[in-house]
């Protein structure tokens, strides 16, 4: 977990006690906040918090949206699906939205979820409701097209309208049949199920991960959702992933009347259908089955999160329908989060790379969910005043699916006497500097900046870690010993070490804990990391808001160390034509803008720039091979104006780079192509001025053959 951890929706005030001026901004906060968490989740199968926390924080957008409906933002978390398709894969339109799933967490919610199929229906109180229970598969969803029996397409749900391409990785797997078999196949069937990896699988997987010195998956989700959107198809193929079917897109020519017999039709023509599934007539059979998988969840071969409840009678579906981003007539019934009891023997403050404050509960060890943890979150300082968790405290903790358990109350009645309220700090516990807690965030951060040792200590981890500079033999450990001991103060230090050392100046091989050899081994390291990859050297310098994800694009934007910070240097005036460049970046946007300006504008950032431009072979990005390179567009830049007839901008811009160019906003001497659509203006005008050659949209498709 990151310090950028900062959960918005742990409120102190009640929803019923919310004045419509909180509301909108609580709103407006957990639109930016669940929308932080779906895209490290599924787009960077990187979560940093539990489902269940993530779980809370939709919970609370949408009892604050059913007070205020009027206040339901465009980007509420609650009209949405998932997060948009990753860049790197092609996209696929789905013809039928993927949706998401209600969720219920107790009997009275089933209840009450059949009860309101009931009202909606007008069904009378003696007729039967058929459903059909499945177990919901921890895994990620995919769409696959038959067309004539044979598969021509596979997608992931991406952000239910536009998922990710992945048709070639799909046809690894050993369980999607590559032609249909049995009778009766309709000419389209797009089939919808579930990828997992079942859990022996990820161990094993994961066992390899570490041996190959790679990062290992935080659970069979991640891997399953990490080892199907690969770039290179032979990679998923090495991965033992599975799938199970239980729903359908698009079809044409056949049609089912009920969802057990489109299940059973399924199996007929070679798809899996989770054995586990149950046809139910009534309540009390649906929370039977649940209770059944519940216990039987740990010895199931693969992880599932809950039960799945469908209405069987396809034509009620169809009556039924939709509400945003959810069927009406199914929703999921969710297992509880693993829980257990211990005691927090204390609450630690760790400072992060950018200052963060964060509040860790260190615990007397217990297993929950088969893992031994003596760690919890503690969030932020309302957290800990909200559930009143004080040192020596019994607390209930909670993992579920999880990165990081976390306290989910306290068992007041266990609390030793004399115990205090927590105070949180208003400086920094290592440096001393004033901690501040800016108006309407969460947190409070050390303005210790370059003072501050837990700062520089943080920041120096980052820039060594596995997706940085990654230098065998400098953990997190020799980082801090070498700060504390003052060998490596700044990034370009560690490019120093075996020059000082060879000079006598630092005895690296007297150092407790080192010898020659492991000394030789860390010096080859590190002359090893001399050469690196423009997109790396950008996420090592750990800027805030700036991971791999946007490090890469920014990678691919700029192209070159120099060109990044000529851009950002120019981009510091937001009336600036670099400035528009920089916040139209895919994902970049404002905020990240202005994390990233304020860093390259920091005078002893751009010393350390210098020097580790000096020391370094930063290498230009390199665009992955996709066929590109031979493009009549690779390496070209290009900018479009005017309104296109076929092709939205967005369109445009993302085929003209998928053939290699970099699209910018400007035309200059360096522009090689114009694009110019109707009502095209100055543009225009500037292209033909300097000479440089434009294209009709007519022209430009005609690139794309
Ligand atoms: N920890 C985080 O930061 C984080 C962020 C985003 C999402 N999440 C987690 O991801 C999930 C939310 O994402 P979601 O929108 O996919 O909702 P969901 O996972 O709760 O429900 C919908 C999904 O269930 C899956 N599914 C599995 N078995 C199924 C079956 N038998 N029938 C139909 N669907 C089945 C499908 O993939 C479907 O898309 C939640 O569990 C949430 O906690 C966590
Ligand atoms: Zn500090």
């Amino acid at each position: 977990m990151t310090e950028e951890t900062v959960p918005a929706g742990h409120p102190d005030v009640a929803v019923e006690a919310l004045s419509r001026d909180q509301a909108t901004a609580e709103l407006a906060r957990l639109a930016a906040e669940i929308a932080r968490h779906d895209a490290l989740y599924h787009q960077q199968d990187a979560p940093e918090i539990s489902d269940a926390a993530y779980d809370a924080l939709r919970a609370r957008n949408d009892a604050i949206e059913a007070r205020f409906p009027e206040l339901i933002r465009a980007d509420s978390p609650s009209q949405r699906v998932g997060a948009a398709p990753a860049s790197g894969f092609g996209k696929v339109v789905h013809r039928v939205p993927m949706l998401s799933l209600g969720n219920v967490f107790d009997r009275a919610d089933v209840a009450e979820f059949t009860a309101g199929i009931r009202r909606f229906l007008r069904l009378s109180e003696d007729e039967p409701l058929a459903l059909v229970a499945e177990p919901k598969i921890d895994g990620l969803s995919v769409s696959l097209r038959y067309e004539d029996g044979r598969l021509v397409q596979a997608a992931t749900r991406g952000d239910g309208t536009e998922g990710e391409d992945v048709t070639a990785n799909v046809r690894t797997l050993d369980d999607v049949p590559e032609r249909l078999t049995g009778a009766d196949v309709p000419p389209v069937l797009e089939v919808r199920g579930e990828i997992y990896m079942t859990r022996d699988a990820f161990l094993a997987l994961n066992e390899r991960q570490v041996e190959a010195g790679a990062k290992p998956f935080a659970n069979p989700r991640n891997a399953a959702a990490g080892s199907l959107r690969q770039l290179d198809p032979a990679v998923t193929a090495r991965r033992p992933l599975r799938l199970f079917a239980y729903s359908w897109g698009e079809v044409r020519g056949a049609a089912f009347d009920s969802h057990h017999g489109f299940l059973e039709r399924l199996r007929d023509w070679g798809l899996p259908v989770n054995p586990e599934t149950r046809l139910c007539q009534d309540l009390d059979a649906v929370l039977a089955v649940y209770e059944a998988l519940e216990e039987r969840r740990a010895s199931l071969p693969y992880d599932i999160d809950g039960v799945v409840y469908k209405v069987d009678r396809v034509d009620w579906q169809k009556r039924l329908g939709f509400v945003s981003r959810a069927p009406r007539w199914a929703t999921a019934h969710k297992f509880p989060a693993e829980q257990a009891r211990t005691v927090l023997t204390a609450i630690r403050i760790q400072v992060g790379r950018t200052g963060a404050l964060t509040p860790v509960a260190d615990l007397e060890p217990v297993t929950v969910g088969g893992v031994v943890v003596a760690r919890a979150t503690l969030h932020n300082e309302d957290e800990i005043r909200r559930k009143d968790i004080r040192e020596g405290d019994t607390v209930v903790i909670q993992r579920a699916g999880d990165v990081i358990p976390q306290v989910v109350s306290v068992v007041t009645e266990a609390r030793p006497d004399g115990t205090e309220p927590f105070a949180f700090p208003d400086h920094c516990p290592v440096c001393g500097s004033e901690a501040p807690r800016p108006e309407g965030e969460a947190i409070r951060r050390c303005t210790g900046g370059l003072i501050c040792p837990a700062q520089a200590i943080e920041r120096l981890k980052h820039f060594v870690s596995r997706d940085a500079f990654d230098i065998e033999g400098l953990g997190a450990k020799a980082v801090e010993s070498f700060y504390t001991d003052g060998l490596i103060r700044g990034p370009a230090d560690i490019f120093r070490l075996e020059e000082k050392d060879r000079q006598g100046l630092t005895r690296l091989k007297n150092r407790e804990g080192w010898g020659e050899k492991s000394a030789e081994n860390l010096f080859r390291a590190i002359r090893e990391r001399r050469t690196i990859p423009l997109e790396r050297f950008i996420y090592a310098l750990g800027i805030r808001q700036v991971g791999q994800a946007t490090a890469r694009l920014l990678a691919a934007h700029y192209g070159t160390l120099d060109a990044l910070r000529d851009a950002m240097a120019a981009a510091q005036d937001p009336e600036s034509e670099a400035y528009r460049t920089l916040v139209n970046i895919n994902d970049v946007g404002t905020s990240v803008a202005r994390d990233l300006l304020a860093f390259f504008h920091e005078e002893h950032n751009q010393t350390v720039l210098d020097d580790l431009a000096a020391l370094l072979d930063v290498q230009p990005f390199e665009r992955p091979d996709t066929g590109a390179a031979e493009s009549p567009l690779a390496g070209k830049t290009v900018v479009f104006t005017g309104s296109l007839e076929t092709l939205s901008r967005a369109e445009a811009k993302a085929r003209a780079q998928a053939m290699g160019a970099k699209v910018t906003g400007s035309v200059s001497a360096k522009t090689d192509y114009v694009v110019v659509g109707a009502d095209a203006g100055s543009k225009a005008a500037k292209a033909r001025d300097l000479g440089v050659t434009t294209l009709t949209e007519d022209e430009f498709l005609a690139l794309q053959s």
